[in-house]
């Protein structure tokens, strides 16, 4: 497979590999997992730290959008499971900087690098969330989406990123269930309500699509990554299973998705659908989206105010080893 793939993509071929870097593409090849501790290309490590340490962040960020909500949930059970949730994307972060701890770096580098705007978190999460609708458009599309990118990544070639995601794709599908209830209370609700809704999804239907990233002939990662399965699909071929599988749920819901291009394509057996505006998408990737710099200010007073806390547990961290050392050494 790797062979075929090489030439048109400009990488090494299996000819001008070390030996050491052909083992290890052949034990991708076969479905082998990758552990901490053994061999691979310098490449291999700092691709699975970019990609799991910006999906790391993009959970931690992605708690700042609804979690502006909480306070304002319309009844107390709807509180508590939104609650829930955004402790549950709290919980998938940690996991996720954990893998990433496994191949060196260390989780105050990381974050170092989310606060300094070197590394990346997603798209997505700089748009802003206006209305109690944006709370099912949110967990509908985007934790749709992140489901739809995420169920591959299981089978990634990294053993602790493929077990992480294992289990946060558990929690995702509760997510993405409990913003399609809200989605459904409020398109059967009032008119009002209603429109709200088509509001929501009108809003974050094109963000949605931003969120697999570029299309396939912009996207610079995909082809190395794919041949080391860090990543399992491209791109366009995430986007497209994603509009194919949504499209019918905004129909049940009696929502208009907001493309007036979008058609059932019978000879593809896929829907046609518009691109989002990719000019958008960049701007957003530089700083320049609606909600980039409210975020990281977010993340960064969080960081500063909890330093305490910080010094707090390493003090003890550091008290508690000494008390044992010490109990050792009198035995
Ligand atoms: C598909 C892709 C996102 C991008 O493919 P790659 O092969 O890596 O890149 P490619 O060559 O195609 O692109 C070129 C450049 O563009 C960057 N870029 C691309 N797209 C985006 C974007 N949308 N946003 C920002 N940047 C983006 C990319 O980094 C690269 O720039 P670089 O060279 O780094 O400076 C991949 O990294 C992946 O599968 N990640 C794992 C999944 C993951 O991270 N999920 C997180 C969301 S789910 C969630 O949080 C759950 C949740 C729900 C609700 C509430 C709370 C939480």
């Amino acid at each position: 497979m790797y062979a075929q793939m090489v030439k048109s993509e400009g990488m090494k071929s299996l000819e001008d590999m070390s030996p050491e870097e052909r083992a290890f593409q052949e034990r991708i090849d076969r479905g082998e997992k990758i552990e901490p501790k053994e061999w691979m290309p310098e490449g291999y490590r700092k691709t699975l730290i970019r990609q799991i340490g910006q999906h790391a962040h993009s959970e931690i960020v992605g708690q700042l959008p609804e979690g502006n909500w909480i306070t304002r949930a319309p009844t107390l059970e709807r509180k508590a499971i939104l609650l829930a949730k955004v402790q549950d994307e709290a919980g998938h972060g940690l996991y996720l900087y954990s893998a990433a701890e496994t191949l060196g770096v260390s989780r105050d580098e990381l974050m170092e690098k989310l606060h300094s705007g070197a590394m990346k978190y997603s798209s997505i999460f700089n748009y802003p969330t206006l209305t109690w609708a944006d709370m099912g458009a949110v967990g509908w599309l985007v934790d749709g989406a992140a489901i739809m990118n995420q169920v591959p990544l299981q089978r990634t070639s990294y053993g602790p990123y493929s077990r992480a995601m294992i289990r946060i794709c558990k929690e995702e599908s509760f997510h993405q269930r409990q913003g399609y209830a809200i989605m459904m209370k409020m398109a059967q609700g009032t008119p009002e309500q209603k429109e709200m809704a088509q509001d929501a999804l009108n809003r974050f239907w094109y963000p949605a699509l931003m969120m697999f990233g570029p299309s396939d002939k912009d996207s610079v990662h995909s082809a190395q990554s794919m041949a080391w399965k860090i990543k399992m699909n491209t791109n366009d071929e995430l986007r497209q299973k994603f509009v194919d599988e949504t499209v019918p749920q905004a129909e049940y819901l009696g929502l208009t998705v907001p493309d007036e291009t979008l058609k059932w394509n019978d000879e593809r057996g896929h829907y046609d659908f518009a691109q989002p505006d990719w000019e958008e998408f960049f701007e957003v990737l530089k700083g320049n989206g609606p909600c980039n710099r409210e975020r990281l200010e977010a993340r960064r007073n969080a960081w500063e105010q909890g330093a305490w806390f910080r010094d707090g547990l390493t003090a003890y961290a550091e008290k508690s080893a000494a008390r044992r050392a010490a109990a050792l050494a009198a035995e």
